[in-house]
C-alpha cells in the first residue's frame, strides 16, 4: 500500500514537521520531525512523560500543535478534520467499552458507527472476534472482562474496519506474556500480510525491539534518536571483562601494552573486544594467565537509559 498524490512520489503515511506542544511552561513535544513509511511498524519509545501520548494525540487531531505540522495519509491533520478517520484505527486511552454490553455488542456499535456492511459472512465483527481470540468471551459483558481481554477488545475496536494505519498508545499494557506474544504476532502479520502501517508507543525497549521495524526515542519531548530495529545490535556497547590471580599486575601489563583497562580489568578498547585471544596471549606471556575472559554486551534497557541520559539519575 502506498499513498500517492497525483503522479508524484509516494508520500509518507505519517509526516510530522517540527511539531511542538506547550502547556504553559511545560514543553510536552519539542520540535519533533519524523516520517513513517507505508508498511512500517514505527515505535515511539520513551519514559513516562516523554511526550508519546501528546504526539499521538496530535496525529489524531485531538491536540493542535503549538508549532509545526502533522500530516496523516496525505492530509494535513487539524481539529475536526475527519479525512483520515475511516482509514485509521487507534487506541489512545485506557481501554474503554460499554460495560453493560457484551464484547460482540460493543463491536457491533463500532461497526454501525463506521457504517460497515455485515456481509459477506462472517462479517467484520465475527471476523475480528476470531482474529483477536475473543470467541469464548464474545457474549460476556465488558464489565466482566479481565484487563487483558478488555485491552484485546479495545484493539478489536481499532481494527474492525481493517484500517490502513493503526495508531496505538502502549498497546500491550495490561496483557499477560501470552497476550503480549499474540498481539505482537498480530501486528507483525498486519504489517507484513496486509501492508498496514503501525505507529505505537511504548516504554519497553525489549518489547519494541521484537516488534518494530523502526524506533524513535523520545525524551523530554524531543526525538533524540531514530534507528532501524535491525541496526540496534550495532548500537549496543561491548566490553571485555578479564580476571586473573593477580589483577594489579595484569592491570600494569595491559596498560603497558596499549590497552586501557579500568581498575576492575574491564576493557573497552575495540581491538581487545575483537581479539580477546591477543589479550590472553599477552597475559600468559607475562605470567598472569587469565582465569576468565568474557565479552559482555550492553542489554537493551541499559542502552535506552544511556541514550536518554538517565542511567545515572
Ligand atoms: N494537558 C496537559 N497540561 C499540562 N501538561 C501536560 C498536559 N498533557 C501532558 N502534559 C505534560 O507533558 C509531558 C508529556 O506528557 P505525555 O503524556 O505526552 O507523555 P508520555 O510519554 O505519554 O508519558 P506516559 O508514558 O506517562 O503516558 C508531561 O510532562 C506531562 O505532564
Amino acid at each position: 500500500m502506498t499513498v500517492k498524490i497525483g503522479q508524484s512520489e509516494p508520500v509518507p503515511v505519517i509526516e510530522v514537521v517540527n511539531a511542538s506542544k506547550r502547556y504553559g511552561d511545560v514543553v510536552a513535544v519539542d520540535g519533533v520531525s519524523l516520517q513513517v513509511q507505508a508498511g512500517q511498524i514505527y515505535a515511539l519509545l520513551g519514559l513516562n512523560g516523554a511526550g508519546k501520548t501528546t504526539l499521538i494525540r496530535m496525529l489524531l487531531g485531538m491536540i493542535t500543535p503549538t508549532e509545526g505540522s502533522v500530516s496523516v495519509l496525505g492530509a494535513r491533520v487539524s481539529r475536526g478534520e475527519r479525512a483520515a478517520w475511516g482509514r485509521t484505527g487507534y487506541l489512545v486511552e485506557a481501554p474503554a467499552a460499554y460495560p453493560e454490553l457484551t464484547v460482540r455488542e460493543n463491536l457491533e456499535v463500532v461497526r454501525r458507527l463506521r457504517r460497515l456492511p455485515t456481509r459477506p459472512a462472517p462479517g467484520p465483527v465475527d471476523a475480528i472476534i476470531e482474529r483477536l481470540s475473543l470467541t469464548s468471551y464474545a457474549d460476556r459483558r465488558a464489565q466482566a472482562l479481565s484487563m487483558g481481554n478488555l485491552q484485546r477488545l479495545a484493539l478489536a475496536k481499532a481494527l474492525v474496519h481493517a484500517p490502513e494505519l493503526l495508531i496505538l498508545d502502549e498497546p500491550v499494557n495490561g496483557l499477560d506474556p501470552a497476550g503480549v506474544v499474540e498481539i505482537r504476532a498480530l501486528l507483525a502479520d498486519l504489517a507484513r500480510e496486509h501492508g498496514t502501517t503501525v505507529l505505537l508507543s511504548s516504554h519497553l525497549l525489549t518489547e519494541v525491539a521484537r516488534l518494530a521495524t523502526r524506533i524513535g526515542i523520545l525524551h523530554h519531548g524531543r526525538l533524540l534518536q531514530e534507528l532501524a530495529a535491525s541496526g540496534l545490535d550495532q548500537q549496543l556497547r561491548r566490553r571485555l571483562r578479564v580476571a586473573t590471580r593477580d589483577d594489579t599486575k595484569a592491570h600494569h601489563v595491559l596498560s603497558t601494552r596499549g590497552y586501557h583497562p579500568a581498575s576492575d580489568l574491564v576493557l573497552t578498547d575495540d581491538h581487545a573486544i575483537e581479539h580477546p585471544e591477543q589479550v590472553a596471549t599477552v597475559l600468559v606471556k607475562c605470567g598472569v594467565p587469565p582465569v576468565q575472559l568474557l565479552v559482555e554486551e550492553e542489554d537493551l534497557e541499559t542502552y535506552f537509559l544511556r541514550v536518554v541520559g538517565a542511567d545515572n539519575a
